[in-house]
């Protein structure tokens, strides 16, 4: 088995007109794993993933996967690498099996659709016209659209949104048989139960950065670390002295007033200190509460608060992309 990582992307960055959605992406994929990108809406996981895919040109940085420069040999890549984008979607009155056979036909030597079909649990479903499919149904069959190439890389982004608890168990599944079928995968998702299920690997991306990386265990004893605390002051406070109060503090990582109330993230002995600041600021406390953090929350204060005006929705993005020249921004 080959050591040379699937992916190697390094100090990636892409601006849209004044929004920078990356900033900073450096990650390394190994052959064989499910690695998991994560993070909230607007985070800069696709923009990431659509570069890695060779959809969009890098403003820096450098990319390669599977040996080859997405920038310059997208063509190349495309042979190689499945994908499954956000929105998919379908002529109305297309049947699965038709669909299969119609990207089946891009290819030199597709995958075998009776075979996908079977692995995603599609086949009772081959003469159904895409509009009557479920919307778990519907993500299925992208998964098999950008499977039918024999990818060596699978790139699902945000796979189980909108899918009800059971439709996302068996679509969770059936990533897991894919990955035991020899593919790699790039699992983009915002939910965390999702990549400490899947994925053997995470990167957490906040504000166009990696805020970190690691196995689903390492990232939750990490954010065991973290925490949260709430402190509604007796009296109404202005947000400047609450904030000026716990400036000082040394383990205190991010701090802001919610509702009129102070919120903290940190660690250590960050409670004791946050409320003998408070006394010295006369400040008395209402209500507190501790939360233990979760990991969004924890790796959002390790990098700073979230940009304003990062959560507008997503672009609308093909569905799996075939042979189609990339989309140049
Ligand atoms: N084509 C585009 N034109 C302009 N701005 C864009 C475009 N695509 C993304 N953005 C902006 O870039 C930022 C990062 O978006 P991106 O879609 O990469 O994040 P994400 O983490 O995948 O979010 P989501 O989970 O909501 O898709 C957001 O502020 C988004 O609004």
């Amino acid at each position: 088995m080959s050591t040379t990582p699937v992916v190697r992307a390094e100090h990636l960055r892409k601006s849209y007109g004044s929004t920078l959605a990356v900033q900073d992406v450096s990650l390394t994929v190994e052959r064989g794993e499910i690695y998991g990108v994560l993070g909230r809406n607007g985070a800069g996981k696709t923009t990431t993933v659509e570069m890695i895919a060779g959809l969009r040109r890098p403003d820096g940085g450098t990319v390669e996967v599977l040996g080859l420069d997405p920038t310059t040999q997208a063509a190349a890549l495309h042979e190689r690498v499945g994908l499954q984008l956000q929105e998919s979607a379908m002529p109305d009155r297309l049947r699965v099996r038709e669909a299969l056979d119609l990207y089946a036909s891009f290819y030199p030597d597709p995958a075998d659709p009776v075979d996908l079909l079977d692995l995603l649990g599609l086949t009772a479903k081959k003469d159904t016209a895409f509009k009557d499919l479920s919307g778990g149904q519907k993500q299925r069959l992208s998964v098999a659209l950008a499977l039918v190439g024999r990818p060596e890389l699978a790139i699902l982004d945000e796979l189980t949104t909108g899918l009800d608890p059971h439709a996302r168990r068996e679509t969770w599944a059936v990533v897991e048989a894919i990955r035991d079928a020899g593919v790699t995968i790039i699992l983009v998702t915002h939910l965390m139960e999702e990549a400490e299920r899947l994925c053997d690997r995470i990167a957490l991306i906040a504000s166009g950065r990696v805020a970190a990386v690691g196995t689903p265990t390492e990232i939750v004893t990490l954010a065991q670390g973290e925490q949260v605390l709430r402190v509604r002051p007796q009296t109404p406070v202005a947000d400047a002295v609450l904030l000026a109060a716990v400036a000082g503090v040394p383990d205190v990582r991010d701090a802001a007033v919610e509702d009129r109330a102070l919120v903290v993230h940190g660690g250590g002995t960050v409670v004791q200190d946050v409320m003998v600041a408070l006394a010295r600021h006369d400040v008395r406390a209402q209500d507190v509460r501790l939360e233990r953090a979760s990991l969004e929350d924890a790796f959002v204060s390790l990098t700073g608060s979230d940009t304003a005006g990062r959560d507008t929705a997503p672009p609308t993005t093909p569905a799996a992309t075939p042979t189609t020249a990339p989309a140049e921004v």
